[in-house]
Parts: C-alpha cells; structure tokens; sequence
C-alpha cells in the first residue's frame, strides 16, 4: 500500500510521519526543495513535540521518504493526500490555486486506482470542482478527509482523533480510505462529499465562536467585579457547554481561526447568506488583541522613552507558528508607540527575527527580557514563562506592570508581590485603563 503526501507544511509531515508510524509506505511531496532537503536529513521543518524522533525511525524503517519528483511522488500511489495550504486571498476567501496546482499534477502522473483524500481546508463545492481535473475513466476517485488537528498536540490528535471525517459520494472510494485508517483504532463518519467540507468550517467557526463569547463575558466580568475563572468554570460544569475553549485571554491566532472565519463569511456572501454572529466573532478577537496595549496606554500615558517586554510570541505554546499570532499585534500597537521592545519565546524567536530584525531585543530567558522594563506583557502560557517567578517582575523591572493576557498567574499573588498586575476579566483595574486609554 503507497501512500504519497503533497505538502510538508504541518498537516502534511504529521499526516505522513503518523501514516509511516502506522506501518505504510509513505512519500512525502513537496515543491519547496530546501524543506525536502532539511527533511531528507531527518531534521523536522517544524516544532512539534515528539515528531523529529519519529520521522528518523521511520525514514531509518525505509517507510518514509522525501522527493520533489512529482512523477516519482503520484505514480505509484494507492492514496494520495492533498495536504497544501489554503491560505487567506486579500478579500478574505480561501485562495486554491495551491490544491488545484496538485490536482492537475496528479491528473498528468497518477496511474491506475487511485484515492485522492483531501485534507487541505477547502469551501464548499471545492472538491466536486477538483473531481473535473480528472479524467472519469482515470480511476482517480476524490474524498474529502478534512483536518482537525491542534498545533502542539498534532500526534496524539492523530493517533487519539475524536473523529475522522471521510466525504464522498463514491462509496467506494470511502470505504477504501476507511479501510487504510482501521489501523487508527478511532470513530469514523462518513458523510457526502459537500457535508464534510462545511464539519471542518463549521467546526472551526464554532470554537473561533466560543472563544470569541467567553472573551466578551470576561471583558464585562471586569466591568461588573465578576470572575471569569469562576465564571467559565461554572459554566463548563454543564455538558451541554463543555469545559473546554473557554480560557478567555488576549485572542485567538494562528493559522486557521482566523483565516477560516473569514473565509466562511466570505463563502456565505458568495450564496447570499449572512453569517452576522461569525463577522462579530472576528470584531470581537480583534479588539481584543489591542485591550492590553490600550490597559498599559491607560497606565502610563505614553510609551515614548519606555521598555515593554513581550514573553510568548507563537500564537499558543508547544509551536513556534507565529502566523496571526497576537503578539504580533501587541508588538506592532507598541512599536507604534515608539516603545523599546525586548521579547522571549522558547521556539519562536527565529521567526520573529525574520519579520522585525533588529527593531527588538531578542533575549535569551524571560529574566533578561523584562530587566530595564516598564511594561511585562505575557502573551503566551509556555510552561517556562508561567515558572517564571512574579518576585523576579518586581526585582528586574523599573516598573512593575504586568498584563497577563493569558490568565497565568494569581492576580492575588501577584498584588501580593507588588506588581500592578492587569488581567483578563478578572480586576476592574484593565476596564478602568482601558476606559482612561481610550477617552
Ligand atoms: N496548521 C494546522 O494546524 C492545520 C491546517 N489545516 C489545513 O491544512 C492545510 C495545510 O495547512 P498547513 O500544513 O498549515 O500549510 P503550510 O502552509 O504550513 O504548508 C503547505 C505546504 O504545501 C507546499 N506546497 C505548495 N504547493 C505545492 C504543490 N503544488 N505540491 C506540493 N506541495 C506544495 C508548500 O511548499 C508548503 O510546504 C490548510 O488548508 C489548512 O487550513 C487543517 C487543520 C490543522
Ligand atoms: O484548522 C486548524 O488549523 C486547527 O485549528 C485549531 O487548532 P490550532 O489553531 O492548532 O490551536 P488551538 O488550540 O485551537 O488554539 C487556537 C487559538 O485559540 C486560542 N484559545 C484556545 C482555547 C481557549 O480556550 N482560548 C483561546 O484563546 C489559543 O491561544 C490559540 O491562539 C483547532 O483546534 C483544530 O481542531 C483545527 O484542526
């Protein structure tokens, strides 16, 4: 059984290293040579906990390899997974040009049976349009297989899914792709080839959605003197709600939320619907990316002359995946401000250098990131940056402000510890700068 990838970005590499772990044949595709090349050397191209160890067993077990040879990629292959980006066009839709380039490449070198399952995030009605690329009589049969992996977590929630969505109108095909993930041991739904394309939108709207609600009932908590932790804990006691995403903080980033909330709304104008509660869902998390700038701007008045230290820049911990990252709103709200910025990541500094250079301060440990400064802003919950100890806020920093947009520490400790301390919806002090910041 040959099993080929096309795309090694996230969803591509932990697709076919987990595929390879689960004892196929499996050869990963890409056009990006320099990536094939790292991977090839068993070096992983991204930050996934786990995952650089299991591609050297399974390139070492001859189960896994690497090519930028599309005919030695799609000629051989039983199931070909699309796996490239979707990324956002500038009017907010879903931009295809990538999964229409592969599929016309595996019209031209795919031979015999073969299942083409697309993971890539696709609207409505896209793989019915990709079936066209396709000879009938080729013996390529398309399924769709959305994705629903978390960043940081990408093995277990491949290995633990909750679900695997297979959609397509050819029985045939669905239950050849079944058959290929039994070894997975995990449910399966099957559904037609347009309802699995809209589980994977609606799915991810709808946490975009959660996020988005618990942000506004915190931003009202510290209006009111309630407790968001109280709150959010009460309300996930009730399974109907469910405990999980309701964390609020600083807003929700990376690669898909946002792109997939946007393209959703877009999609709906397209057939004429209004997705009114989406658009507010992405007004909302975008005002929230500023409150903490705007709570720090209410503080002091101004930024010029002042340091501001930023800890946790990846959009959530365990990935240095920056792509619509909060942090890089903060930075830009205080760069703006004519701050003096110092930050820290444990993974994601590279990618911060390539974008700022040497506009930041790039430190080493969390320490020497808020020693001078003014302004401590905690934007990702890393393990190492919660650790970090409040006495050492008070003993480093000229200031001590800490606004803590990811709820890591006691907002009583860290009074206790002298700080003036700024969380999400959970003292009235962030309504009260925010409401003196923006008069
Ligand atoms: N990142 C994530 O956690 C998740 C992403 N998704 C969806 O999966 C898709 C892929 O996302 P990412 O892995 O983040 O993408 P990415 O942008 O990190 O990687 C895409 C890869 O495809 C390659 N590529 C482009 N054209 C190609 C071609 N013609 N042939 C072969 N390779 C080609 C690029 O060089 C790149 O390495 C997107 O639709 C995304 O919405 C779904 C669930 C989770
Ligand atoms: O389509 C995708 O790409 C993926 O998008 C999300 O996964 P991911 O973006 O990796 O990470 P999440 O853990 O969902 O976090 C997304 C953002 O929401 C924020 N978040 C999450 C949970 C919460 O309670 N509060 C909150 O602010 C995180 O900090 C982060 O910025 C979904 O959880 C996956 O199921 C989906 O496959």
């Amino acid at each position: 059984m040959n099993i080929t990838v096309a795309g090694t970005g996230y969803v591509g590499l932990v697709t076919g290293v987990c595929f390879a772990e689960a004892g196929y044949t499996v050869t990963c595709f890409d056009t990006d040579t320099e990536k094939i090349n790292t991977l090839s050397a068993g070096i992983s191209t991204i930050y996934e906990p786990g995952l650089e160890e299991m591609l050297v067993q399974n390139m070492d077990a001859k189960r896994l390899r690497f090519t930028v040879s599309p005919a030695e990629a799609y000629s051989g292959a039983d199931f070909i997974f699309i796996a490239v980006g979707t990324p956002e066009r500038e009017d907010g839709s879903a931009n295809l040009d990538f999964v229409e380039s592969v599929a016309r490449e595996i019209a031209e070198h795919a031979r015999g049976k073969t299942v083409v399952a697309v993971k890539s995030t696709v609207p409505v009605g896209t793989n019915r349009k990709l079936a066209g690329f396709f000879n009938p009589r080729s013996g390529i049969s398309i399924v769709s297989n959305p994705e629903f992996l978390r960043e940081g977590s990408g093995i277990a929630d491949t290995f633990q899914a909750e679900r695997i969505v297979i959609g397509t109108d050819d029985k045939a095909a669905g239950d050849k792709l079944a058959g290929i993930y039994r070894r997975f041991g995990v449910p399966i739904l099957r559904t037609g080839l347009k309802s699995a394309e809209m589980i994977k939108y609606a799915s991810n709207a709808f946490l975009a959605a959660k996020i988005s609600l618990v942000n506004e009932i915190a931003n009202f908590c510290e209006v009111t003197g309630a407790d968001i932790e109280e709150v959010a804990l009460g309300m996930g006691m009730d399974s109907r709600i469910g405990s999980q995403f309701l964390r609020a903080g600083i807003g929700y980033g990376g690669s898909c939320f946002p792109k997939d909330t946007k393209a959703l709304v877009k999609l709906g104008e397209e057939w004429g619907c209004d997705f009114s509660i989406l658009k507010s869902v992405i007004e909302v998390n975008s005002r929230q990316k500023q409150k903490l700038v705007n709570a720090a701007i209410g503080i002091a008045g101004s930024f010029k002359g002042k340091r501001a230290a930023v800890l946790g820049l990846s959009f959530k911990p365990f990935t240095d995946d920056i792509r619509e990252a909060p942090a890089l709103e903060v930075i830009r709200q205080l760069l703006d401000e004519g701050a003096d910025i110092s930050v820290y990541d444990p993974a994601a500094m590279g990618k911060m250098r390539e974008i700022y250079g040497d506009q930041l301060y790039y430190a080493e440990t969390p320490e020497e990131a808020v020693k001078g400064a003014d302004f401590a802003f905690v934007l990702t919950e890393w393990p190492e940056i919660t650790a970090f100890p409040l006495e050492k806020y008070r003993l480093f920093m000229r200031q001590p402000v800490l606004l803590d947009g990811r709820n890591c520490y006691s907002a009583e400790a860290a009074e206790k510890a002298g700080l003036t301390y700024v969380s999400i919806g959970r003292k009235a002090v962030l309504a009260e700068a925010v409401a003196a910041a923006t008069k």
